[in-house]
Parts: structure tokens; sequence; C-alpha cells
């Protein structure tokens, strides 16, 4: 079956939620909710169609649009290639000119049904925060690691990564299990890095692994959340592969613990995340010298967001 090349829009408002249409009575899948979007016309670009698509879907002129997630999905009726872009600027008034209805939606929340079918991991993908924490209690000490991933749940970090393969086993494990409780108290979501043993001991909700355990890692550990780091386009497949739910990719730029490993630059991170893998890679931090600051360009470079280690705390 020939691809139907598709161009997808996360409409996203100031406050978070994001917006969906339901496909009208004459169309396939009627009544399933979808992202505004459609077709790419021939000798269209991807974003031109998206921009083309939101005029006449909703009334909007397109001021800024980053590219995120590509999907492929083969339903009855066509095999398709969609190209997610998240949109954050528009001029005028959103007005429904296509779809049954309109709805804003809560990232994580939705509460309409049925989704398309080919949006399932894009609403998965959706309700990851853009931020990415990555502890280091080996160089800073367990106290004050403690008290820094407090304070930044407290200010509303959502994502934690434990990392600490240089900290002797039975300290390791008692701050692991201390750590992934504090995360859930304040409902935040918490991986161990490179040992599923302790991340199911401790109730983790995923594991994150190395580039050298991606590499020999046959089938996807079963956690609710799978993730991975990411060096070369290949590995970037492989994680795509064995279906991770995100990977950092880097470092961008050089790193106190990746001495003398020369930084990716901004550049060379989007040609290599937007590469046309055979498989659309999974949502991507930017990882590597970064800091918040980072993000609008990380985004416009088609991350999902950036991962930090130092700055994070
Ligand atoms: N707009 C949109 N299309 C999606 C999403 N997810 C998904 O699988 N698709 C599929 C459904 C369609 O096969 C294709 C979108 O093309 P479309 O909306 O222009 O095409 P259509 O077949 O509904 O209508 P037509 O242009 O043939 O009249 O991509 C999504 O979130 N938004």
């Amino acid at each position: 079956m020939k691809i139907t090349h598709v161009a997808t829009a996360v409409i996203e408002r100031a406050d978070g939620q994001f917006l969906l249409g339901q496909r009208a009575a004459d169309t396939f899948y009627p009544g399933y909710w979808e992202f505004p979007g459609g077709k790419i016309e021939p000798g269209e670009t991807a974003r031109g169609a998206l921009v083309r698509e939101l005029q006449e879907e909703l009334g909007i002129e397109v001021l800024r649009a980053d590219p995120w997630l590509r999907r492929e999905h083969v339903y009855e009726h066509a095999h398709v290639y969609l190209n997610f872009f998240r949109v954050r600027a528009w001029q005028g008034e959103i007005s429904n000119r296509v779809h049954s209805a309109l709805t804003w939606q809560t990232p994580g929340a939705p509460t309409v049904q049925p989704m398309l079918p080919a949006n399932a991991p894009v609403l998965a993908a959706l309700a990851l925060p853009a931020f990415y924490a990555i502890t280091h209690a080996n160089e800073i000490g367990i106290a004050a690691q403690n008290e820094a991933l407090d304070h930044a749940l407290k200010n509303g970090l959502k994502l934690v990564q434990l990392r600490e393969p240089m900290l002797a086993p039975r300290q390791r494990e008692a701050f692991v299990h201390a750590a992934v409780k504090r995360c859930h108290t304040a409902g935040a979501r918490v991986l161990v890095n490179s040992d599923p043993l302790l991340a199911l001991a401790a109730g983790a909700d995923g594991v994150h692994l190395t580039s050298a355990q991606l590499a020999t890692c046959l089938t996807r550990p079963e956690f609710p959340l799978v993730a991975a780091s990411c060096h070369s386009p290949a590995e970037l497949m492989r994680a795509a592969q064995l279906k991770c739910d995100f990977v950092v990719y880097g470092p961008i730029r050089e790193t106190v613990t990746h001495p003398g490993r020369a930084g990716l630059g901004w550049e060379t991170f989007a040609t290599e995340i937007n590469s046309n893998l055979g498989v659309p890679p999974a949502p991507t931090f930017a990882l590597g010298g970064l800091s918040p600051h980072d993000l609008d360009t990380a985004r416009a470079c088609g991350a999902h967001g950036i991962a930090a280690i130092r700055s994070a705390w």
C-alpha cells in the first residue's frame, strides 16, 4: 500500500491544554478524535501542509511550528506516515470549519474517546514533561541530593532519573528506595538507571537503559516507562525498535561528566534526530551541558525537552 504522508498539529495554549477535533461523519473513522491536520499535497513540505491545513480547518495562521514526533501506522484504508508539530504560537481565533466538534484537553488526562488508533503513543508522549532531571548523589552527597530533590519536586519537577552507578551498592539501594518514595509522594515519575532489578524492588516507574544495555537488550523490559541513552542515529533506531517511551540524545556540549567527548552542537543534533532511520524515533530529550534556558532552542530542533544533571539541582 502506498504511504500517505500527513502533517498534524498539537496546538497548545499557554495553560498547557491541547486541541483535538472529532472526525466528521463523512470520513474514515467518523466520530474518532484526532489532532488537526491532513495530507501533504505533492510538492508541499510537511510544514507547508500544516500551515495550509490549520488555515483551512481552524482559520488560524501558524506563527511557529516545532517538529516533534513522527508515527507510522497501517489502517485498513491507508498506510499513513504522520509528521507531528507542536504549535504554541498562532494568529486569529480558532473556529471549527471541518470537525464535528473541537475540545481542549489536558495532557495525560484526556476525557474524550475514541482516539484514532495511531495516536495512543502520541498522547502518551504528550504526557511527558519537558524537563528530565538526573541525580548525581555520588558527586554532591546523598543528603545534599535528597534536599535538592525535595526542593525540585516542590517546584514542580515531574520526571526523574536516579543515576548512581558510583555509589556503593548498599548506599545506592537505600538512596533509590527513598528517592522513589519522595518522587511518588510528589506525583513525579521516576526511572532507575541501568538496574531493572533495583527499579522493580523499589517500585520505580521504569528503567533507563545505558547505550551499552540498549545494544544487548533483546526485548523491552517490562515497566510502564522505558528510556535509553543514545549517541548515534543507529542507537536511536534501536531504541525505537525496542519501543522505548523516550530517549536522551547528546551530548550537545562537552560536559564535566564526559570530559573529552566533544559536543554535537544543535545543528548536528537536529539533523540526526530528524534523519530517516526507517523507524520514527521515540520522543527525544536533548542532553549535555544544558539548562532550562535551552528548552526553546531544543524544541526548535525537534526535541521533546531537555535532560540535565547539574542545572537540575
Ligand atoms: N488529521 C489527522 N489525521 C490522522 C491523525 N492520526 C491518524 O492516524 N491520522 C490519519 C487519518 C487519515 O488517514 C490521515 C489524515 O488525512 P486526512 O484527514 O486529510 O484524510 P481523510 O482520509 O480523513 O480525508 P480526505 O482528505 O480523504 O477527505 O491520517 C491525527 O491525529 N490527525
